[in-house]
């Protein structure tokens, strides 16, 4: 194939989504927690999942961790549909999930905190000590995470550097996609700087990446698409390098009101 046919061809063949998910619905009895929602991430890219409190991100992003599975709706990965019936398929699928707790042992070391429940290799067989070691080395320069030893226990650390192994422990299991829960929440702007720079990281390695934030800086900082829920609905997809705070705003806050009620609008 000559260049020229190359570049005609990648740019007529549609891109296969890493995740799409079509017309998700979850119930909890009387509370539609969500009704009909899409979601597209593709390889190279972070999509922010923003709305109001109670708007239904951490059930759609339970539902893409295995937590929850929901009432109706399609998930394909890669383009095959799947069933995430528990976190352990969702991590077989590759599919990695930082939850706000982060679910760290503060007594045991870096290495210990990334390995934990995982020291099998594939193979089936046990990894040494110093090969764990290399391995943490090398997924934390990865991230361009700058803990000094991996020795370390992680009392020891501060909330950036924590959210950090956090992260590093989704990286064991060779995920496509990765979903972070508030992972800035609580810190500081420099941990915050820290942790943002670990997401366009992900994103170089060509993870699929979906953040949940309610921190629009943030937001804004690191993501490629951000889309809006409200009330369990879509309301909004916006390219992140274009979107004005006030249209992203609007679209959280119900501000924009269209008469139809019709979910998934496109905003610039
Ligand atoms: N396990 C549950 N049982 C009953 N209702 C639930 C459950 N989980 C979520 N809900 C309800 O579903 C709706 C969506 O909640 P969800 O936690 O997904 O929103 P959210 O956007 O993540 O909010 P927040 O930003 O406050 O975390 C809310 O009305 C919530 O009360």
């Amino acid at each position: 194939m000559h260049d020229g046919e190359q570049v005609r061809s990648m740019a007529t063949t549609p891109r296969t989504p890493l995740l799409s998910m079509k017309q998700i619905t979850k119930r909890f009895n009387a509370v539609e927690a969500l009704v009909g929602v899409d979601l597209e991430v593709y390889p190279h890219e972070v999509v922010a999942l923003v709305g109001d409190n109670g708007a239904g991100k951490s059930t759609l992003a339970n539902i893409v961790s295995g937590v929850l599975t929901p009432d109706a709706g399609l998930i394909e990965l890669a383009g095959e549909p799947v069933t995430i019936g528990s976190p352990s398929a969702a991590h077989a699928l590759g599919i990695a999930t930082v939850f706000q707790d982060l679910a760290l042992c503060d007594n045991l070391d870096v290495t210990a905190n990334l390995f934990l429940g995982r020291e099998v290799t594939a193979g089936g067989s046990m990894l040494r000590d110093g090969e764990m070691e290399q391995i943490t080395k090398r997924i934390l320069h990865d991230l361009n995470s700058p803990i000094p030893s991996v020795k370390t226990e992680l009392h020891a650390l501060s909330g950036g550097q924590r959210q950090a192994v956090a992260i590093a422990r989704t990286l064991i299991g060779n995920p496509r996609i990765v979903v972070l829960d508030e992972p800035t929440a609580a810190l500081s702007v420099a941990q915050t700087a820290e942790v943002l720079t670990h997401i366009e990281r992900l994103r170089e390695l060509g993870l699929g990446v979906i953040l949940i934030s309610h921190n629009m800086v943030d937001v804004r900082a690191v993501s490629d698409r951000i889309e809006v829920l409200r009330h369990g609905r879509n309301n909004g997809s916006f390219d992140a390098s274009t979107a004005s705070y006030e249209s992203i705003l609007a679209a959280i806050t119900g501000a924009t009101t269209y008469g139809d009620g019709r979910p998934g609008l496109r905003l610039a």
